[in-house]
């Protein structure tokens, strides 16, 4: 097993590549962007992808694959700048796994990472590596300012809330990892979805020109809306969400309910957008409901639950 300059300079021939507006990427004591690839000024934000909280090591082989694990931590941390409407400039990401973490695993772990760099057009500029009891992903994320973001306290009753795909289907396939049947035929559909939730970036770009608040859903419908909600000082009203046909079918077999999934499973990276009537945002979402002048959320069939890292 190599050391950790060693595995600098694995991870260095893996990232390598010239991209617009690195001036020095990894291998230095920082890496430096050039100033005008975030002219319109810089959205930044970061997240960890924790064993045992986010994913475990006994998914490996079950249907998921290191390079998976490592696109999901890259994908749920970019997630936040489609919130936002960014565009993706750049990662950086920092890793921290016990001695028995081999380099085929951290060779697998960079390609994942490179990945989900490729798909959002961020390349991976520097990070650290360090030794702990558990593997943790903590991926910093560095986007281009839209004209106007959209932020969690600018939704307006009357407004239209959007949604930009199927909620609770990730968590699904979570539920099916966990119940240890991710590799059948039924499930992978999900399972997939959960471990490379689809970038919404353009949709966050797009949505950001008309949209009144965004946020992204991480910790589950309820949970996410709830605190735009809160931070907008507005109520919604949902409309009867239903569970696709497939996803009622997986829910009865693993003995969970597809609905209260669809309300609070969390791990979706889906756009909650709120917007004016007229706005039509079909193109990149669809209408789940609407921002009400009253406080509190009506129309789920289950209490305002999700996840909470402390609760
Ligand atoms: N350790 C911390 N130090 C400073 N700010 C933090 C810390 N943890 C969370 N925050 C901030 O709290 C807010 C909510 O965080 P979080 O729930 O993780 O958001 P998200 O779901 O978008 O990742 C964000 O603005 C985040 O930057
Ligand atoms: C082993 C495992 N158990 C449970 C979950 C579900 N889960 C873990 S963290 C989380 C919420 C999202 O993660 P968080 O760190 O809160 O991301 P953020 O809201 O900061 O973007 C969910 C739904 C999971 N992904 N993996
Ligand atoms: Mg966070």
């Amino acid at each position: 097993m190599s050391g950790e300059f060693d595995r600098v300079a694995r991870l260095r021939a893996i990232f390598a590549g010239a991209h617009r507006g690195v001036i020095l990427g990894i291998g230095d004591d920082a890496a430096i962007l050039a100033g005008d690839v975030l002219a319109t000024g810089a959205v930044l934000s970061t997240d960890a992808a924790i064993e045992d909280v986010h994913f475990r090591r006994a998914w490996i082989g079950q249907g998921v694959t290191w390079r998976d694990v490592a696109y999901r931590a890259a994908a749920a941390a970019l997630s936040d700048l489609a919130a936002m409407g960014a565009e993706p400039r750049a990662m950086l990401t920092s890793w921290a796994f016990p001695r028995d973490v081999g380099d085929d695993v951290v060779d697998e772990i960079a390609r994942g990472f490179r990945d989900a760099a490729d798909v959002y057009g961020a390349p991976v500029i520097g990070g650290n590596l360090a030794r702990a009891r558990e593997i943790g992903l903590t991926t910093t994320v560095i986007g281009a300012a839209p004209a106007r973001a959209p932020r969690r306290d600018g939704a307006q009753a009357g407004d239209v809330l959007w949604a930009t795909g199927a909620l609770g289907e990730a968590a699904l396939g979570l539920a099916a990892l966990e119940a240890g049947i991710a590799r059948e035929p039924d499930a992978a559909a999900f399972v997939s979805r959960f471990v490379r939730p689809p970038s919404r970036i353009d949709a966050g770009r797009a949505a950001a020109q008309s949209a009144h608040a965004m946020i992204d859903v991480s910790d589950g419908l309820l949970q996410d809306l709830g605190h735009l909600c809160d931070a907008s000082g507005v109520g919604a009203r949902l409309d009867a969400l239903a569970p696709t046909r497939e996803a009622d079918a997986l829910a009865r077999r693993l003995g969970v309910d597809a609905r209260a999934l669809l309300e609070s499973g969390g791990d979706d990276y889906e756009l909650l957008i709120t917007a004016a009537p007229g706005v039509d945002l079909s193109r990149i979402a669809h209408p789940i409901g609407e921002i009400t002048r009253e406080p509190g959320i009506v129309g789920a069939t289950t209490a305002r639950t999700g996840f909470d890292h402390f609760g």
